[in-house]
């Protein structure tokens, strides 16, 4: 019995995307179908090399191949290429060669923020993925401190834009490379907008699945007009789990609801501490505020990270804890949240996107 190009893509229109809800082939994912008596040789792109459903999408690609009358054998190549939102970028004309612009915000300053962010940016290129980091917390720009590059300046090629910074696998650059922090600190709005908005156009930021955006805390004027000038695809909330916090993540949640930027989710940072001597749990800020305010909003939960002194200290070294203790409890947390955070991006994205044509040759 012959096997056809038409038997194999059939079997991959029964498999489904878990996060997207397409399946593979309607959204574009089956590539160079070559069948040869019965073998086929095939790639499937999946939509981020962060894909969290990549185990289960595998297990059902080959369970459908399997099923395929008279295919001996199969060849599946696994990639990646990660989408835009519709327009080019979250960040549309403003930044043609990056797809995605996503903001890591919080109602109130010190949950953690910048420590998601630094993590977040860090596990995604770690997948594999070419990201970028933009520290625009004017009130305390910890990025250079947290990634080591606090002795280092962006140089400019041309008297006109600035190359990032690159450490740990990121393009990097902070309003701490260029102003005393007392300096920003007394700028008024409209002069630290323009600033913020200079550091994510004047950057050669080149060719970028992801720019995470530390944005400064609170939901202040900066914070929003900076959110509504970068268009980006989504913003990820952090808070502690306290119920005090929840107040504060109300009023993030409603601040991107007036510039339209969809919330991709929430992440509780400081969740529990693990006693390092007795490995005791003990919720210090309390435990679960995030997963209420979650489901107070119908939001996705993007993951807890525990309160862990490997995190400070990785964040004080400039080595961060994905990097510096990758097979860790923490680090793991970091890493369930960047596959969450990307695999919810990839949804988004899909939503504003037609569906590609399918290839097959
Ligand atoms: N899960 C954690 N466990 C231990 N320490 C943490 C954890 N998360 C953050 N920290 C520490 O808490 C401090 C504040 O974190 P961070 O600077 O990331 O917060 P932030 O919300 O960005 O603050 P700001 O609003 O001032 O910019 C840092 O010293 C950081 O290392």
């Amino acid at each position: 019995m012959s096997v056809s190009q038409a038997d194999v893509m059939t079997a991959m229109s029964k498999v489904i995307d878990p996060e997207l809800h397409v399946d593979l082939v309607k959204a574009g994912m089956v590539k160079d179908v070559r069948v040869t008596g019965d073998t086929v040789k095939l790639k499937i792109e999946l939509t981020t090399p962060a894909c969290p459903m990549k185990g289960k999408i595998q297990a059902d690609a080959e369970a459908a191949l399997k099923a395929v009358p008279g295919l001996k054998s199969f060849d599946i190549e696994w990639g990646a290429q990660v989408r835009g939102v519709a327009g080019g970028s979250g960040g549309g004309a403003l930044l043609p060669g990056v797809k995605n612009i996503l903001l890591v915000g919080a109602g109130k300053g010190g949950v953690g923020k910048s420590t998601v962010a630094v993590n977040l940016a860090t596990s995604l290129a770690q997948h594999g993925a070419k990201v970028g980091l933009l520290d625009a917390d004017f009130y305390g720009p910890s990025v250079p401190l947290m990634t080591g590059t606090a002795d280092k300046r962006p140089v400019s090629p041309n008297g006109k834009t600035l190359d990032p910074l690159v450490a740990h696998g990121l393009k990097i650059m902070s309003i701490g490379f260029l102003v005393e922090a007392d300096q920003a600190l007394i700028w008024r709005g409209p002069m630290l907008h323009g600033a913020l908005m200079q550091l994510v156009r004047d950057v050669n930021w080149g060719e970028l699945d992801y720019l995470i955006l530390d944005l400064p805390p609170g939901t202040g004027d900066v914070a929003l007009t900076l959110s509504q000038s970068v268009r980006a695809a989504g913003a990820v909330l952090v808070t502690t789990p306290q119920d005090v916090a929840l107040a504060d993540v109300v009023r993030a949640k409603q601040m991107f609801d007036k510039v339209h930027i969809p919330v991709l989710g929430i992440v509780e940072n400081m969740s529990q501490f693990v006693c390092p001597h007795c490995n005791k749990s003990t919720p210090i800020f309390n435990h679960g505020g995030g997963h209420k305010a979650a489901e107070m909003f119908g939001i996705p939960f993007l993951g807890e990270i525990p309160l862990d002194l490997k995190v400070r200290e990785a964040g004080d070294s400039g080595v961060p804890v994905v990097v510096g203790h990758k097979d860790s409890p923490e680090a793991k947390a970091f890493q369930d949240v960047a596959r969450a955070v990307a695999g919810r991006v990839s949804a988004q994205t899909m939503k504003s996107v037609p569906l590609p044509v399918m290839q097959a040759r």
